[in-house]
């Protein structure tokens, strides 16, 4: 039966690397979660069990971890790009290297009224992301630099309605005038290099904390009508504040707060008692792009969870 090797790549995922600065008294933490991949001409390694081309996983781990000391970590995006460019010169076959990095939030503990120099807590539930991808060599090789973030959890307890929906003979969803709106959110967005221009020196942090926190004030200010909406809105206004920011996606559960039935105790129920249910969800994904965005290229390839 004739076959043949398709779309393929490998490489070490998730690789903890957790790198301190303790240069003075006061330490910095960076704590990551490391996924580096190669594609390019490795067929031999599948197909007659020829590894010659083949730069081990383990070499990428050992790699992950020697850059966040000879590099270092100012930013997850700098580090990637760092990696992702050094495995194009490590390995000849390879024509792209993916770079995927999720990094946990540590704030400092406060010891009173005071940050404390080196003992830190873990910051809430979501998580920093960024996928560099790099393509080609000299030249002609090109970056993509996806920044991100996952699992931040918001929930607006009014300012939300859902009404005015199709109806049919299998409704039963009452419309909605004042509801909870709650969501676990998941963003992800491409920064346009060339409106960066001078990569090394941009500051992928403080962009960072920018984008996260107008999404933040525009799911809080924005009257809801739906979370289809709202997702809307904060991407424009992501765009509409960033010019180096050429798209946003979105992929947002609908974390439902259904108001639980108190009649049968004789209890009034006035918005205020809810069952948060954790499935079945809605599943709300959507695009923000500027009109005259820049080509996405290999932006997003084999990024998962993304449409
Ligand atoms: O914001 C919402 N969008 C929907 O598409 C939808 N569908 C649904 O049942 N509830 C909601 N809420």
């Amino acid at each position: 039966m004739p076959t043949h090797l398709g779309s393929n790549q490998y490489g070490k995922a998730e690789n903890r690397v957790v790198r301190i600065y303790r240069d003075t008294d006061r330490h910095e933490i960076r704590d990551l979660n490391v996924s580096t991949s190669l594609r390019g001409d490795f067929d031999e390694a599948h197909t007659t069990g020829d590894q010659t081309k083949i730069l081990p996983t383990d070499t990428q781990k050992n790699t992950a971890f020697a850059y966040a000391k000879e590099h270092g970590v100012t930013s997850p995006e700098d580090y990637a790009l760092a990696l992702g460019t050094h495995f194009l010169d490590a390995a000849p076959a390879a024509t792209a290297a993916q770079i995927r990095v999720e990094e946990y939030a540590w704030d400092r503990i406060t010891v009173d009224g005071r940050e404390h120099d080196h003992s830190f807590v873990r910051g809430g539930t979501e998580t920093r992301t960024c996928v560099v991808t790099v393509e080609g060599r000299g030249a002609d090789q090109r970056l993509w630099v996806l920044g991100g973030l996952q699992d931040l959890v918001v929930l607006k307890s009014t300012g939300s309605e859902f009404k005015g929906f199709l109806k049919d003979g299998y409704t039963t969803l009452p419309e909605a005038d004042d509801r909870v709106l709650a969501t676990s959110l998941t963003a992800r967005w491409r920064y346009d290099l060339d409106t960066i221009g001078d990569v090394e020196g941009f500051d992928w942090d403080g962009t960072y904390g920018s984008v996260r926190s107008i999404l933040l004030a525009a799911f809080a200010r924005t009257h809801s009508r739906a979370l289809q909406e709202t997702l809307f809105v904060m991407g424009d206004e992501v765009l509409g504040a960033h010019p180096e920011v050429a798209e946003i996606r979105f992929s947002a559960p609908n974390k439902h707060h259904f108001l639980y039935d108190l009649s049968p105790f004789g209890v009034e129920n006035n918005g205020e008692v809810f069952i948060a249910a954790d499935r079945p969800y809605g599943l709300i994904e959507a695009t923000v792009s500027r009109d005259d965005a820049s080509d996405p290229g290999s932006a997003w390839t084999a990024v998962p969870g993304f449409i």
